[in-house]
């Protein structure tokens, strides 16, 4: 499967953040950088610095797969470009948030083969997830080349429809950002009660690392592992009081930036 990708190219329209973590995760695991074409106003030094790359050339006549990521306030701009692509056998897989499926189809043709993914920056070392949905053009056989391709850089999930996508994108898209600020509220609470920035730092990178590295392999459930830390009248308690207060705590903060970023997914819908 993946040989495709390798003899027919893949193309990347729009290489910043997340265009590059995925990059970074396919190269590690053998994706030569003369199958990759990008296409990117402001290359970064790092995609100045990839022997072999095709870097803002001509693009293959029939590359295997097309990666669309440029914000979704630059698709009218960016698509028209790649418009030569459509309705052929060229599957295009864009991880923009917002930017529905029928924009595509409507820039690139209705014949086109489609599937609209969202996954996240741990793919640069290969942690990421991304989850998928694809158009009616987009067939078994492309579902599972896009599989095979993102599985290279983290988990896939399949959604039930592209309705699932704003929440996705609120929950997992965006959620290493509420992470890394956990990490870095947590070390600064640590130099609040007189620990050093660095040690903090390191406190609070090997908790968050390692509790997450437990929550996945644990047979037990989050719930049940945040119970195994608490011991009765003790030190997580009097701290847990606080994260789960009704009205301040961590449940209602959550709920609330998560609803944030799915409507505000809804919201780029339209550009
Ligand atoms: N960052 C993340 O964690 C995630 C991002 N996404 C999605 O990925 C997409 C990219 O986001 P992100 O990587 O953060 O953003 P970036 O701004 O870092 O990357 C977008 C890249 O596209 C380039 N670009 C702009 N216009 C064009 C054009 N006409 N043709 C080719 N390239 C162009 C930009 O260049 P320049 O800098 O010069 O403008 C930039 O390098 C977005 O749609 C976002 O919703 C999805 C999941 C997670
Ligand atoms: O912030 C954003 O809009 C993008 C989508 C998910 C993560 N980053």
């Amino acid at each position: 499967m993946m040989d495709q990708v390798k003899s027919r190219g893949l193309v990347l329209l729009g290489c910043g953040k997340m265009g590059s973590a995925m990059l970074e995760g396919w190269l590690s695991d053998g994706l030569p950088t003369s199958s990759v074409w990008v296409n990117d106003p402001y290359p970064s030094d790092w995609l100045q610095s990839l022997d072999g790359l095709n870097l803002n050339t001509q693009l293959p006549e029939n590359p295997a797969i097309v990666l669309i990521a440029v914000k979704p306030q630059m698709m009218a701009e960016a698509l028209p470009s790649l418009k030569a692509l459509g309705n052929g056998t060229t599957l295009f897989l864009s991880v923009a948030a917002g930017t529905p499926i029928s924009t595509y189809q409507d820039m690139l043709g209705d014949q086109t083969p489609i599937i609209r993914a969202m996954p996240n920056t741990p793919a640069a070392i290969g942690r990421g997830i991304t989850a998928i949905c694809g158009n009616d053009h987009a067939s078994a056989v492309d579902m599972d080349l896009a599989q095979a391709l993102l599985s290279a850089v983290g988990q896939v999930v399949r959604l039930d429809g592209e309705h699932q996508m704003d929440a996705v994108t609120a929950v997992s898209g965006s959620g290493p950002a509420y992470v890394f600020h956990l990490i870095e509220t947590l070390a600064a609470a640590g130099v609040k009660q007189g620990l050093s920035e660095e040690l903090s730092m390191q406190l609070a990178k090997a908790t968050v690392g390692g509790a997450g590295a437990l929550a996945e392999e644990a047979d037990d459930d989050p719930a049940q592992l945040r119970i195994n830390v608490t011991s009765p009248g003790g030190t997580t308690a009097a701290a847990l009081s606080v994260l789960m207060d009704e009205n301040m705590g961590f449940p209602d903060l959550l709920t609330r930036a998560v609803k944030a970023a799915a409507d505000r997914s809804k919201e780029l819908a339209n550009g």
